[in-house]
């Protein structure tokens, strides 16, 4: 997103100077992430209220552990923003430096968290509640139940950020590491001929082209909304679109994907290029199918939550309200439109790349609505966002405006957060019973 044409400092409104000074008190700065969310600000209130909250309030785990756990999520991602602001935090708090050089420098309980991590950030379905036995039941080392559910909600706030760093293609700020230097590494694939051509990324050939796109998807939306009230499909043909449409994300993926992205420095220490998405992806993984009728955030995972980390259950119900009912009413030039069908099926759509499942919802429409290219750009953000390019950020949706699209990305962090939340907290609920 050029900076011209995000919200200028001096140019905000007043709620939007408020969220700047809340933001400022809480990181020591303004940062990137902030001036980007700010095109949503009542989302941003809710975002930074919940951060502040799991960084600095009162809780179960101490401060430096606290930003270690999120160096841990965001190295998964390789996401090296995240991983310099955390490392300046960590060492601010009184952190030991050793630490830094890899997770086996640090103490034995945080080692123990290693595989959680990369199970919640590659493939959470997999937690069980034996995972969850070892960390509390070590003689030594062991977490409390309190710390557990504390190192989760940050572990799947890191991972989800490093999604939104990615998806939006947050650069570092100008006194940061790679904030000076020519070309933004979260910015990947993007030739610097073009910059100074003028060339963004969106060919003119196309922008009829694309006006057409909005109006067909609107026309899309009006035909599913009609024939929504006729046909009823059956249980089993609802089954099976569900299963197919799982089937079928495993399968997406972006011709770019062959490339090898740049190795980022800062994470090396902390990686494990044995464990991705990627390696399973590609020979289709099965994941099994979650009923959210069986556990769901509202009637499970938010009490949960609540009862171990008083308040963080309460503060994450309403992120994610907001972050699912958000609207304008606006599709690119058009206004007074009704888009819940659309956001709900980029929503339900990750949750289904996940194996959870709405036994009321109907998969067909996700076919209808979300064109291939929007489908690689959702994949790539959620399970592998250090992949993403510019090329995959402009080429879905091409009449969008940058407002709409980081609300896309707040659907596609939100859930993504949830998704992990409820197979981790399936698991330990499993096993407290
Ligand atoms: C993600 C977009 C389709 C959101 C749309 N602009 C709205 O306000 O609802």
């Amino acid at each position: 997103i050029p900076e011209k044409e995000t919200i200028q400092v001096g140019n905000e409104d007043a709620m939007m100077h408020a969220l700047f000074a809340d933001s400022f008190a809480a990181l020591g700065r303004l940062d990137n992430v902030t001036l980007v969310m700010v095109f949503h600000p009542q989302y941003l209130e809710s975002f930074l209220k919940t951060q502040h909250y799991l960084l600095q309030m009162d809780g179960p785990l101490p401060l430096h552990y606290r930003h270690y756990i999120g160096i841990m999520a965001a190295a998964r991602h390789q996401c090296s923003y995240l991983v310099n602001l955390h490392v300046n935090d960590f060492l601010h708090v009184g952190g030991d430096p050793k630490w830094l050089n890899g997770l086996e420098n640090a103490p034995q309980k945080l080692q123990n968290l290693g595989e959680l991590n990369k199970m919640l950030a590659h493939r959470p379905w997999l937690i069980t509640k034996e995972h969850i036995e070892q960390l509390l039941k070590t003689e030594e080392n062991s977490w409390s139940l309190a710390e557990l559910i504390h190192a989760v909600v940050l572990l799947t706030h890191y991972h989800s950020l490093a999604s939104f760093t990615f998806g939006c293609g947050i650069s570092p700020e100008i006194d940061c590491e790679g904030g000076h230097t020519f070309r933004p590494p979260s910015v990947s694939n993007y030739c610097m001929c073009d910059i100074t051509n003028g060339y963004h990324g969106v060919d003119e050939i196309h922008s009829t082209e694309s006006v057409c796109e909005v109006e067909a998807l609107m026309e899309k939306m009006k035909q599913l909304q009609e024939c929504r009230d006729e046909e009823e499909a059956s249980q089993e043909e609802m089954a099976t679109r569900f299963e197919r449409e799982k089937r079928e994300s495993m399968f997406v993926c972006s011709s770019e994907d062959e490339e090898s992205a740049p190795a980022r420095d800062v994470s090396r220490h902390f990686e494990d290029t044995s464990y991705g998405y990627k390696d399973f992806s590609r020979h289709g993984m099965h994941v099994p199918t979650f009923r959210v009728q069986d556990y769901s955030w509202e009637d499970h995972g938010y009490s949960l939550v609540n009862r171990l980390y008083p308040d963080v259950g309460q503060l994450l119900d309403e992120k994610f309200h907001i972050a699912y009912n958000l609207t304008y009413n606006t599709m690119a030039m058009h206004k007074d439109v009704d888009t819940s069908m659309l956001r709900r099926a980029i929503w339900n759509y990750i949750h289904c790349m996940f194996g959870i499942r709405y036994d009321d919802y109907d998969y067909g429409e996700i076919n209808q609505l979300l064109d291939r290219s929007f489908k690689v750009y959702i994949k790539t953000v959620v399970c592998t966002p250090e992949k993403t390019t510019k090329r995959m950020y402009d080429s879905f949706w091409r009449q969008f405006e940058h407002s709409e699209k980081v609300h896309v990305n707040l659907l596609l962090v939100e859930a993504r957060m949830q998704a992990e939340l409820l197979y981790a907290l399936r698991a330990i609920t499993r096993y407290m019973t």
